[in-house]
């Protein structure tokens, strides 16, 4: 089988497939990551996967190509993981890398073949691209379209692919689902539930659920704003709705929100397909759950002024995290850069600190300074900002920043450290 596009879920996949013991071509039209892959190396952070692609490698199981050529002499089933970013300027989702993909290579399909769409689209996608099969493969050569959603987490890209919570297939015929049963055969015998529907409904439950989590988020985080304005504590107020199994205790974390290269670009997505289809109040529904999240990083750079006695001009800022969340290094859409630099914007003199993210960051931003450890970013700092809750930082000693900081003031944005301990060794400390 052939994986095209091998970015962060690609690569997951494709040393998830050869993992589960098929025969896996890697392509992307990156020749750099291609090389990269190639000589085994995993173009980004992502925990684990770097051995199971050696390891698959090795086996002679997976190897990487930028030619679409051989990847239709040499497969017959075809996962299109291309990138869906969101349209420059609109809300909508980018699909050239979609056209593109499918149809390249259905151009170079001669005989029977399935296509399996996994990258998140808007619905009717997959219909288009049946219709772009038909049109650009030989006369009578079979190919089978089908559209089966990817649900993985980044940082948990591994064990997410072979260990799924459920599989998605999008099919327009019965020989459409045989042959996907047949490719997922070994998870599916691990009591992996399967649903099994049309295009637009397999289309659409990806969106849905991405939606769903980000409206746990915002709806906790509009929680946290009438906490705030009420004196109220917002965290056992979630840990106490998290109790209930009928809501369900993850995804309540309130903070400084949801960022990304999925969850922002998908809601907006799902909104422009609902002002599309005429649901004007679908879609107002949908733009607040991104007017919460968003309003949750000025709120984050409202509180370290206020800290700061009502600027940031001239003074050190010490940030903590680039990622958008912990184990990633990917910074696409991250909430702590946008506060990093909204706060440089401002004139502070900001350093950012990420034990992975900074390389991706400074690219992304160039104009922040960065440090590779806690104590050059924090050095003469009069405010620390933790902004992505990495693992290592979570219930920090504030005695770990003491020798550096000018001030002892910090925001935690994302409620990483114990504010008792943090107040009684003399912090100025707001969540
Ligand atoms: N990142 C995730 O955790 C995740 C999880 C589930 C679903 N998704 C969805 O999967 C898709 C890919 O996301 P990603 O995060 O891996 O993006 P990415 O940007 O990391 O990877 C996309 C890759 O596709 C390659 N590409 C673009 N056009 C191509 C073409 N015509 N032929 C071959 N390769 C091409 C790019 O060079 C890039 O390497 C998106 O639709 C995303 O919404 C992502
Ligand atoms: O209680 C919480 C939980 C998460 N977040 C933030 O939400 C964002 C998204 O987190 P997560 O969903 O873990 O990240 P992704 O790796 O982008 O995964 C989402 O997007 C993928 C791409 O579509 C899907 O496959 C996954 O199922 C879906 O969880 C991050 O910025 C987190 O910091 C919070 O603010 N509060």
């Amino acid at each position: 089988m052939s994986v095209i596009g091998t970015g962060y879920l690609g690569t997951a996949h494709a040393v998830g497939m050869a993992e589960l013991g098929h025969a896996v071509i890697g392509m992307d039209v990156d020749r750099e990551k291609i090389a990269a892959l190639s000589a085994c190396e995993v173009p980004f952070f992502e925990p684990g996967l770097t051995e199971l692609l050696r390891k698959n490698v090795e086996a002679g199981r997976l190897r990487f190509t930028a030619s679409y050529d051989e990847v239709a002499a040499d497969a017959d089933i075809h996962f299109v993981c291309v990138g869906t970013p969101q349209l420059p300027g609109a809300l909508g989702a980018d699909l050239r890398w979609v056209e593109s993909a499918f149809t390249e290579l259905s151009a170079r399909l001669t005989g029977p073949a399935l296509v399996v769409g996994k990258s998140t689209v808007p619905v009717g996608t997959a219909r288009r691209m049946a219709e772009v099969v038909r049109r650009h493969a030989a006369d009578g050569a079979r190919v089978e379209v089908t559209w089966s959603p990817e649900f993985l987490r980044e940082g948990h890209a591994v064990e997410d692919t072979l260990r799924p919570d459920r599989l998605v297939f999008g099919v327009a015929s019965a020989r459409g689902e045989r042959l996907l049963r047949e490719v997922y055969r070994p998870v599916i015998e691990h009591h992996c539930p399967v649903v099994v529907t049309d295009y637009a409904t397999a289309e659409l439950i990806k969106v849905s659920a991405n939606t769903f989590l980000a409206m746990k988020i915002s709806f906790i985080n509009a929680i946290a704003e009438i906490c705030e304005a009420a004196g109220a504590d917002v965290l056992p107020l979630a840990a106490a709705l998290g109790h209930d199994e009928r809501i369900g205790g993850s995804f309540l974390g309130p903070g400084l929100g949801f960022g990304g290269g999925c969850l922002p670009k998908d809601i907006r997505a799902l909104l422009a397909c609902a002002s599309e289809l005429g649901l004007g109040d679908v879609a107002a529904f949908l733009h607040q759950i991104d007017v919460i999240n968003l309003r949750r990083r000025t709120r984050v750079v409202d509180a370290g002024r206020e800290m700061l006695g009502g600027r940031y001009a001239g003074r050190r800022v010490c940030v903590l995290g680039a990622a958008f969340k912990p184990g990633t290094d990917d910074v696409r859409d991250s909430p702590a850069l946008a506060v990093a630099q909204a706060v440089l914007d401002e004139g502070a003199d900001v350093v950012v600190h990420d034990p992975v993210a900074t390389g991706g960051a400074a690219r992304s931003h160039p104009r922040l300074r960065y440090a590779g450890t806690l104590a050059g970013a924090a050095k003469d700092a009069d405010l620390v900002m933790l902004l992505t809750d990495w693992t290592e930082w979570r219930g920090m000693d504030p005695a770990v920043l003491e020798p550096w900081v000018r001030e002892r003031t910090i925001v935690d944005a994302r409620h990483a450290l114990s504010p008792s301990r943090w107040r009684s060794a003399g912090w100025n400390y707001r969540a």
